[in-house]
Parts: C-alpha cells; structure tokens; sequence
C-alpha cells in the first residue's frame, strides 16, 4: 500500500487536502470523492475518484500528508497542519538563522483557497492566525522602534532587495484614510478579515456589497484599471455574508490606529523609478513624506478585526538571546509579472489611467547569489494590528473579478512575506539574519466554459492554467527525488510563479556563494482544495500532480469471449474479477495508467464446450485484437488529451504574449511620449534661443548696413546738445522763412511766364535760357538745389538731426546736362 509519509524526507512540500463543503443549491450532482476510512486513531490520509457515470474509467486512490473533510474548521487546519512549525523554524529558537517557509494553496477556482488562507469575516484564516502565533511568540524579544534610532537605518541596510522600507505608521497613514471621511470602499469585495462597525454601514449589507451601491450590485475591481466598476453578480454565498459577530470576538482597533501619541516618522513617497534608483540609499527618504498618489482616495479604515478561532494559548518557541523585527510585504504574479501590492499605481502622463511597474525576480548588488524581487515596497511592523492592517492595504490591490465559477475570483497569484529578521540581543550595531515565510494564495486552475469568462479575463484564466501546468510539472519532480534521481532545475524557470515558489528550495543548487551556500532549503507545505461536487476531470488532474502517491485501478471489461461463453449457456463458467489493481507507487504519471491486456486462456476451467476448437482459437485471436486495439485506443486517447492540454497551454502563452505586447506596446509609447515631449520642449527652447539671436544679429545687421550707408554718403549722425537744439531750430525757421519767400517768387515769376508765353506766337517763343530771370548757370542752379536739400532735410526730421551735406550730386553733373 502507498505510504505517505515513507519518503517525506525527500518531499518538496508536506501535501495537505482539503475538502470544501457543498456550494449551496448544488445538492443534487454525484460526489465523486470519497476520504477512506483511516485506521482506528490515525488522520485520514486517502481518498479515492470514482468517476461519474462511467464504469469504464479507472478509479482512482490519491495518498496526501492528511486529509481534511467538509466539516473541518479553521482551527482544525490550522492545528492539524505544520504552520506552527514554519513559524518556529523561522524564529530558529536554538540560535543561528532561520529557515525558510512557504504555504501555499492550489486547487480548480472557487474550491476555497482564499477562504484557507484569509479566513472569512467571522473566522480567520492560516494568515491571520500564523501572524497571530507569531506576534504573541516575540512579544518579549520584538525590537522597539522608537526607542532606537537607529534600529530603522540597521534594518534598511539588512535588506539586499533593493526596497524602500518604511515604518508601518507612516505606511498606514498613506494608505488609510479616516473612519468617518469620504473614502474608497474596503478591499476585494469580502476582504474576510474585516468587520465594518455599525455606525458606518447603517443600511443592512452583503459582504462583497459596498456602501452607496445600489443593492445586488457588487464593485469588483478589474485589471490594472483602479475605477472600480459595477458587475452584476449573485451575492456571495451565505457563509461569507458573515452573519454579526459576537461582541466578544471584535476588538477594536481605533485606539490604537488613530493614536497619534507617537511620533510620526515621515518619509517622502519616490515614484517607483525614483524609488528604484535610491533604493539602495534608503536614508535619501528620511524626514519626508508618504503622498497619497494624486486623485485617489484614501482607503476606508477598518475598526475591528475577526478574532475566531482564539488560538491565544498557542505558542511557538522563539530564541531567547535573540531579537527579532517584522517586516512585510506583499505581491502578486499577474500574467507572468510581478506587480508590488503596497506601491499604489502611478497615473500614466500618456493614458491618464493608474499603472504599476512590472518588478523583477533577479541577484542584486547585495543578494549576487540569490534572487529577490527587487524594488518592493517593504512595510516594518510592530504588532499584529499593523501587520493585519498592511494585509488589507495589499488586499485591497490585488485583481479579482466575478466569474460564472466564482464571484469574487482571484486573477492573480498572491505573495504575502513576512520577513523574519533576528539578531544577537543588546547588540545594538549587530548584522540582522533574515528568513521570509511566504504565504502564497494561488489563483484557481479554471475552465474557460464554465467560468464564462471572456477578453481580458478569458487571457488571465489561460496564463493562470499555464502557469499551474507548470507547477504540475514541478510538483512532480517529488517523484524524482524519491526516486534519488537529480531534480531538473530548468523545470522551475519556466514561468515566475514556479521560479519564486521553488528557488528556496534548492538554494545549494542556485547559489555559488558559500554563505548562501550554508542556507537550509525552505520548509514548503501545500494545501490543495478541492471540491468533491465539483468538475471530475479538472480536480482529477490536480489531484494527480499534486499527491504524494497514486494508485489507479481499473475494472476489467467482460471480454467478447467470456461474454459469449457465459451468455452462450454452454460455456465455462469463467467469471473475471471485477477490477485489477495496476500501480501502487508513489506519484505516477497522469497518462501512465493502462488498461491491461486480457488472457482469457488458462484462467478458466472448461465444463462443456459445442465451440469448436478452431472457432475458439479464432475468437480468442480475436478477443486479444479487441483488447490490443482497445489498449492502443487509451494509449491514443491519452495522447490526444496531452497534446490538448500542450495546444491550451500554448494558446494561453500566445494570449498572453499578445498581453505582454500590448502592456510593453502601451510603454513603449509612453516613454516615446514622455521622450517626445521632452524634446520638443527642448527644441522650442533652442529655437526660440536661437530666433533671440537672429533677431539681434539682424539688427546688428541693420544697424552696420544704415551706418555704412550713412558713412557712404557723409551723413554724420551727432546728438546735438541742447544748446545747439535751439539754434538748429532759429536757422531752420530762418531757412524756411526764406525757402518760402523764394517758392513765392518763383510762383510768381512763373505765372508772368506763362502768360508771356501764352501771349506770343509760337514762332516769336524766346528759349527760357534767354531769360534772365531764370537760374541758368551752374551756380544759380546749385544754390536753389541746396536750398532745397537743406530744407528738406531740415523739415523731414523730428528728431532734430542735422545733416551736413558736404557735396551735391548735381554740382558734379556735366555742364551740358540741363535740368530743364
Ligand atoms: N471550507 C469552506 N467553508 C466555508 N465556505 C467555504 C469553504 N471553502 C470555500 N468556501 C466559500 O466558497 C466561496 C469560494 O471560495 P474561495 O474564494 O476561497 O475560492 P478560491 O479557491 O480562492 O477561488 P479563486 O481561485 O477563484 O480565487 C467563498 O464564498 C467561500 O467563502
């Protein structure tokens, strides 16, 4: 029989099953998983798959570290599983590091994951309570930030993830807004841990349901977009409406989250890029502030917590000689990424929507050998409250949506660290040691046909199972390790999600350096949840990548011979067992199950026989083809469903190439456009530099051009004083007065000319030069031009420029050129 626990030394993962209670109104489909008995005082620990309404499929037996059954309660899980343990070996109560943890939970959408982890809103889940035990476990070895001032400077240093770290009172305030204020509607629908006081929700509500929504409407944040919008959805089943808690088990929480007692520490919020390049110069932040990003609001403060099942007797062992400090963070693989949980979107210049920065999963400067998501934000807590508190603040960020299987469907796969930092007591500038107990709520494995799930969605739920296959893949080298064969390392790069969950596990493997080299592979327990009304072939395959062991039975067929022997009233009385067992190993493949070739000779005895021997020896032939063939159409059925299951995971991957293409399309324009506006500023600004130029060297220009001219006419330019002024103006009126007189004149004479003129006969015209009074030779005619020049110049200018002109064109113009 397979054993469990035989080989749980070479395991990955202690491997948990837990079974969820019927969803309401699904009273009438066949259960098709069945817990075997265990034996008097044992857990169980089998369970067996009887297919639904077909007999001609093998049944199936999975071995799990235990089994849990519909009615197992939180308490029971969380006593019944190793949390307890993790805690402790991450506390390392006997000196030195220590180790490090993971929990994660796998299992088909809606099966109950989230409930396992975070609990529902009167019972707490394997989150909460593994915090609960191990706040109370330090509460005397926990270090006191305000106390030391120095504690913060020491802890940032410690970290080798490139992360911004900041107190837990300045996180909290950034994040959270007042009770009373206006503010954004709780985390993911039921986030199960919160418990809204009366006061603030006066109209009766389901969980999932936010205040100032029309009733039956639920806001269900989707993808990156943070506006939340309205989808029409059935109220969450009645066990999450979370009927009133008993007084007693409510705390509240106000006293201490208002408590504004203590000195604030504030650091200034960088934006991720900022936040990236200093982040390995934390001290650059102190003494400013935490902004809230611009047009969001701040979360709505809880004020009370859940605090069933009580597990306050519950202690784990921590070192005495030691100190330790808490810090959190918390993220989520989205499509392959990783995406910070506690960093609030940033609005996009370009799109104007709220958009995160890919992290990622790399060796920094100080972790060369060990890859960490680098560039988180990380939140130091003090006491539980606070660390309940940055859980919902990372809540209420992380992607769910309503599908047909699921209302309240995670889309992401969430990272929750608790970062257990210790070093040696009363040393104030000792080196912190570091182990992480990572709490990892997987997204459920999902049919696209019944979570009615399209677009965008449709993407999420194919890179989700694409990535799940993945882990199927990995989970199944347990069974290379028990087979003392060499694990293929490759296997766990082939998405992030297998990448973060078993890096830790072979940290030997991964890492060159000596020091890492000393560090234990983390200790991993998985819980699976399954549904046993739910979807046969989809939890079947879960169950079979994810057991310690398997063993597959299949029920033999009646063969056309011993059908037509026993139907033919005159043939033996053969009877075939009803089923053969066919493996009894630990994990077999999911494909390696074959129906067995049927013998029928020598397994009967013969009493009366009208068939001939021929005819026997015919349809035996026959029977043996049937069953060949029938072997080789399993064979191919089972290659067809693999090659199915290939084209799926290779359709998903193509969607969410098309994804990434369009995320790394929507920033590559973005940095375009940023870069473009940057350029044009600076070239507006280089141009209009370079048009102040021109403009200066063209008056400069100018400026020579009317003095060259000027110089090339004599003109000289002087700014008369004021004395000069008066007297340029005495002879100008002078020169006028006379010019005048002159013009006068000259009308005059003129006038007798053309009379005389007009008077003689044209024969008898004397010629103008013969008049005397008519400027005739060169110096009467100069004399009257400079008259005219000095009055001309002397009237046009209102600047009162005088112009000396030293020589008359006309003066040098031959005697023969007569102007008249
Ligand atoms: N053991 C349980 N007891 C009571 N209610 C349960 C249990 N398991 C699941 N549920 C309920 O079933 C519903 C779906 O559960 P849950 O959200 O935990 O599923 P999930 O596996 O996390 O799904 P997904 O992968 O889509 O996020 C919830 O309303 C939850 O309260």
């Amino acid at each position: 029989m397979m054993d469990p626990q035989q080989k749980a030394h070479t395991n990955l993962f202690d491997v948990y099953l837990r079974l969820r209670p019927p969803q309401t109104g699904n009273t009438s489909a066949e259960k098709f998983l069945l817990v075997e008995e265990s034996e008097e005082g044992d857990v169980p620990t089998h369970i067996t798959l009887n297919p639904p309404n077909d007999r001609r499929r093998a049944i199936e037996k999975f071995a799990f570290t235990r089994v849990f059954e519909e009615d197992a309660t939180q308490l029971e899980l969380f006593q019944g599983t190793k949390v307890l343990s993790l805690v402790e070996s991450a506390l390392s109560p006997h000196g030195g590091d220590g180790t490090d943890g993971l929990l994660a939970t796998l299992g088909m959408t809606g099966s109950g994951k989230t409930h396992t982890m975070l609990g529902c809103r009167s019972q707490r889940g394997l989150t909460q309570l593994a915090l609960d035990v191990l706040f109370r476990s330090i509460r005397s070895n926990i270090v006191d930030y305000d106390s030391n001032p120095t504690l913060e400077a020491s802890i940032r240093s410690s970290d080798a993830s490139e992360a911004s770290i900041y107190p837990a009172s300045t996180f909290l305030d950034s994040i959270f807004g007042d009770i009373a204020a206006p503010s954004r509607a709780g985390s993911r629908a039921t986030t199960p841990m919160i418990v809204r006081p009366s006061h603030i929700n006066c109209r009766p509500q389901f969980p999932g349901q936010f205040p100032d929504t029309p009733s039956g409407v639920r806001l269900v944040r989707h993808r990156d977009d943070l506006s939340y919008i309205p989808v029409l959805s059935t109220p969450p089943t009645q066990k999450r409406k979370g009927a009133a808690l008993p007084k007693t088990s409510v705390t509240s929480l106000e006293s201490k989250l208002t408590d504004t007692s203590s000195p604030k520490k504030h650091y200034m919020a960088p934006t991720s890029a900022v936040k990236n390049k200093y982040a390995t110069k934390p001290s650059l932040f102190k003494g400013d502030h935490l902004p809230q990003p611009s047009s969001r609001r701040p979360l709505q403060r809880p004020s009370a917590l859940p605090q069933m099942p009580d597990i306050s007797s519950v202690r784990a062992s921590c070192d005495p000689s030691a100190e330790y400090a808490i810090v959190i963070s918390m993220y989520e693989v989205y499509n392959d990424r990783i995406f910070d949980l506690l960093t609030p979107p940033i609005k996009s210049n370009a799109t104007k929507d709220f958009r995160r920065r890919a992290l990622l999963f790399k060796c920094t400067e100080t972790s060369p050998d060990r890859k960490v998501v680098a560039g988180l934000r990380k939140v130091m807590c003090s006491s539980l409250q606070e660390a309940l508190m940055v859980l919902e603040a990372g809540l209420h960020e992380r992607r769910v949506a309503g599908t047909g299987s699921n209302s309240v469907s995670s889309r992401s796969h969430g990272f929750f660290c608790i970062e257990i930092k210790k070093r040696r007591r009363g040393r104030s500038n000792g080196p912190w040691s570091t182990s992480t107990l990572s709490i990892v709520d997987l997204a459920g494995s999902e049919r696209a046909r019944d979570a009615k799930t399209q677009g965008a969605t449709l993407v999420e739920g194919g890179k989700i199972n694409e990535s799940l296959m993945y882990l199927g893949q990995c989970l199944q080298m347990q069974t290379d390790l028990n087979n003392n064969a060499k694990p293929n390392l490759r296997l766990f790069r082939q998405c992030k999600l297998t990448e973060l969950l078993f890096t830790n596990s072979f940290p030997s493997a991964t890492a060159s350096h000596s020091a890492a080299n000393r560090r234990a592979p983390q200790k991993a327990m998985m819980i699976v949840t399954a549904d046993p009304l739910g979807d046969f072939n989809a939890t079947s395959q879960i169950l079979r990548y994810s057991a310690l062991a398997r063993e597959v039975t299949v029920p033999r067929i009646p063969s056309i011979t011993s059908t037509i022997l026993s139907n033919g009233n005159a043939i033996g009385n053969f009877q075939p067992p009803e089923s053969s067992t066919l493996s009894s190993s630990p994990i077999s493949s999911p494909v390696a199950h074959h129906r067995p070739l049927f013998h029928p000779s020598g397994t009967h005895s013969r009493t009366f026989s009208p068939v001939s021997d021929t005819d026997r020896g015919t349809m035996e032939n026959a029977a043996l083809e049937i069953a060949r063939m029938a072997d080789m159409i399993d064979q191919l059925n089972a290659d067809l469903a693999r090659e199915a299951e290939a084209r799926m995971a290779a359709e998903a991957h193509l969607m969410s190439m098309e994804d990434r293409i369009i995320d790394l399309e929507q920033d590559i324009r973005e940095e375009c456009y940023a870069d473009f506006e940057q350029r044009l500023a600076m070239e507006m600004n280089r141009w209009k530099a370079s048009l102040s130029l021109e403009q200066e060297r063209g008056e400069e220009h100018w400026d020579r051009k009317v003095e060259v001219l000027a110089r090339s006419v004599g003109v000289v330019v002087t700014a008369p004083s004021d004395e000069d002024e008066v007297e340029n103006e005495d002879k100008e009126n002078v020169l006028i007065e006379n010019l005048e007189q002159e013009n006068e004149r000259l009308r005059r004479e003129v006038a007798i000319l053309k009379r005389e003129l007009s008077s003689r006969t044209p024969s008898k015209r004397a010629p103008l030069q013969e008049r005397g009074d008519v400027p005739s030779t060169k110096s009467e005619i100069s004399s009257l031009g400079g008259k005219m020049e000095q009055l001309k110049v002397s009237s046009g200018s209102p600047t009162k420029r005088v112009r000396k002109l030293p020589a008359k064109k006309w003066e040098n113009a031959p005697a023969d050129d007569d102007p008249f």
